[in-house]
């Protein structure tokens, strides 16, 4: 299949790149209303084929095989749920996303740049907010936040998780590599800037 074709390439340079340290990491594709391939948990992110991927419905129930799904797989149905238009999810532990998570409260409010056009903007005089969530291992509850976060801002593009990483969604595979590299470069310009201003 084409797209998760697309996608594992994706994964293997994103690896390449350093964002997937240590089998972190994990991507998701929605196939239709209620089929959704993604990552095994666990695995080596960068050495992923085709076949690696399980195929689960929208409740997070295996539809064939013994494939154990992301230990993430709630978060990933709660952004198919609330945000229909997204076909894929991507979430990485790349290094500024991580640090300016542990550096910033509850949000980073992202203005004036010209790469804003990559969420969809006309002109870099928008603002795009990235909430941050504390990090959590339970999961149903870490869903529940993100799903009335959702709820209350739907124009969300993606969210941080403390000290964790990021995720972004994207109308296709192309789109959702678009978004996670302009917010990774965007952090990597706050990070700076705090750094000059001694902030
Ligand atoms: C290897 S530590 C990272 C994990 O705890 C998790 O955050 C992660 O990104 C990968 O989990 P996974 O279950 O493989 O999808
Ligand atoms: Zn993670």
């Amino acid at each position: 299949m084409e797209a998760l074709r697309e996608l594992v390439e994706v994964i293997r340079d994103l690896y390449l790149r350093g964002w997937l340290p240590a089998t972190s990491g994990n991507f998701s594709l929605r196939m239709d209303e209620d089929s959704v391939f993604i990552t095994p948990s666990g695995k080596h992110k960068g050495k992923l084929t085709e076949r690696d991927f399980a195929l689960v419905d929208l409740e997070g129930n295996l539809k064939d095989g013994q494939k154990k799904p992301s230990a993430e797989t709630l978060l990933h149905l709660t952004i198919y749920s609330m945000v229909p238009s997204a076909k894929c999810v991507m979430h990485v532990h790349s290094p500024n996303a991580t640090v300016i998570s542990r550096l910033v409260n509850d949000k980073i409010p992202l203005k004036g740049y010209e790469l804003l056009k990559a969420f969809g903007l006309d002109t870099h005089e928008g603002e795009v907010v990235i909430p941050i969530f504390e990090n959590s291992q339970d999961m149903p509850f870490l869903a529940r936040k993100l799903k009335d976060y959702l709820f209350e801002h739907p124009d969300t593009v993606g969210f941080l998780l403390k000290s964790h990483g990021v995720y972004i969604w994207g109308e296709q595979v192309s789109q959702a590599l678009m978004r996670l590299e302009a917010l990774e470069f965007l952090f990597e310009c706050e990070l700076k800037l705090a750094i000059i201003s001694g902030k």
